[in-house]
């Protein structure tokens, strides 16, 4: 058969579902090697995010039709995509839908087999029947099929944030994601805008004026990127660094670095100053490197492989002027970058990632100088790895203080939580202290 947006959506799919690859990786990796148009690369996005999206709402629509064990491992994948197309793109003619899906069965099945025949009438009662949900009274059941959530997701957005606020929230995470930028040479920002402009639908990130966001993606082959004027990064994590009052000679100690984003832009805040990196895998920290280096930063860097939790032993004796603690999270201010994450979560993970959190930060802070600044961040939005975080420590740490801090066009304020739905945005959260002196 010949390769075309549905079937790499099926290839990319099953990778997702049966090997377990992280969708953005496996859809990025299939339409490199793909020779598909743009807008069959559009299409083959659209179908393989949306089904990841809407597994739970899409499951739930074909359950009741499907009374036979299915024997090949595509044709899950292959019906899920097919009700996600009949239900959500609205442009493609129910009868083109079901042909594909006919199409791709006999294709991806043995020689002989029939189930082809079992697509077609799955798809054909599917049709038939329309869209099931659960009833409404069960808000929990309801919301977590209709936004395709799982259930004590939901429950935890309800309980904490409100019902309004919870289905803004759910919504977010369903939307296509922002392809953002960040200018990391703002001397050169006219020059930048115009040249994006030339390629883009270009927009300013209404959070900061260092941000931009772009139409459509594939910015690493463009000579801006290549030349290190600007990097893939979203608005909401460019304001992580700029809570920092940076002079330029600072020693500073960036705990969890990798990729590099953050340590990169550290390193534009230096002058004579030093960004040293951490992560605790090793292999992550050649990303740091190759960010920084295309960036021309890498002089200002030192790395180290290290748990965070052990800084005490490995820089016994020596002081840090800022430490940035961009601690590992459960993610689910990325829910729309990462649609599975949603599914990967559980509520005991919020707990477990809270203590490592703590821990980090409660061992970088004997490294931080007096009157020195400690901003601790995570791209989610959960109050155990948020907030409850911030409150442990400052019992546990009377000589640090919150510190009010003002970034991109933010109020000034004690401690920020950017909710996915609030500016187009990934979630983040933001605390700053201070050691007193
Ligand atoms: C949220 S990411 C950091 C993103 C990075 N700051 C950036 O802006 O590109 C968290 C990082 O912490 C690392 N990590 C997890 N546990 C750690 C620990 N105990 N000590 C140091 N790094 C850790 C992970 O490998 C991951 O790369």
């Amino acid at each position: 058969m010949k390769i075309n947006a549905r079937s790499v959506a099926l290839d990319t799919l099953l990778k997702i579902f049966k090997q377990k690859s992280y969708s953005n990786i496996a859809l990025n990796n299939a339409l490199e090697k793909s020779q598909l148009s743009p807008i069959d690369k559009a299409l083959t996005t659209q179908i393989v995010y949306g089904t990841v999206q809407y597994k739970l709402y899409l499951e739930y629509q074909l359950k009741s039709l499907v009374q036979t064990k299915l024997k090949e491992d595509y044709l899950w994948p292959l019906l899920l995509m097919s009700a996600y197309q009949y239900f959500f793109l609205d442009k493609i003619p129910t009868a083109s839908i079901v042909d594909e899906a006919n199409k791709l069965a006999k294709s991806y099945s043995p020689k002989g087999s029939q189930s082809y025949r079992l697509v077609n009438g799955i798809l054909r009662s599917l049709v038939r029947r329309g869209e099931i949900l659960p009833e409404e009274k069960d808000a929990v059941k309801y919301m977590s099929i209709k936004y395709s959530y799982p259930q004590w997701l939901v429950k935890y957005c309800l309980d904490h944030f409100g019902k309004t606020k919870t289905i803004s929230i759910l919504q977010a995470g369903n939307m296509p994601s922002v392809n953002s930028i960040r200018i990391a040479d703002m001397s050169k920002k006219d020059e930048i805008l115009h040249k994006l402009a030339t390629e883009y639908k270009i927009s300013i990130s209404n959070l900061t004026n260092h941000n931009v966001n772009l139409d459509h993606g594939s910015i690493t082959n463009s000579q801006l990127f290549k030349d290190g004027l600007i990097t893939i990064q979203d608005s909401a994590a460019s304001l992580v660094v700029d809570a920092f009052n940076f002079k330029g000679d600072e020693k500073v100690l960036d705990a969890c670095s990798a990729p590099g984003g953050k340590t990169a832009q550290i390193a534009e805040y230096l002058t004579t100053g030093k960004v040293f990196a951490l992560d605790i895998h090793q292999k992550k920290l050649n990303l740091v490197k190759q960010t920084l280096t295309r960036l021309h930063q890498d002089q200002k860097l030192i790395m180290k492989a290290l748990d965070a939790r052990k800084v005490n032993e490995y820089f016994f004796g020596q002081q840090f002027d800022k430490i940035l603690v961009d601690a590992p999270c459960s993610g689910l201010g990325l829910i729309r970058r990462k649609p599975e994450v949603r599914y990967e979560k559980q509520m005991e993970d919020l707990k477990h990632l809270s203590e490592i959190q703590y821990n980090i930060l409660d061992h970088v802070a004997g490294l931080l100088a007096e009157n020195g600044e400690l901003v601790y961040s995570t791209c989610t939005i959960s109050i155990e790895e948020n907030e409850d975080v911030v409150k442990r420590f400052l019992t546990n740490h009377p000589d640090f203080s919150l510190a009010p801090f003002e970034v991109g066009n933010l109020s000034k304020c004690k401690m920020i939580k950017i909710f996915p739905d609030d500016y187009n945005s990934d979630g983040f959260f933001i605390a700053k202290f201070v050691k007193r002196g």
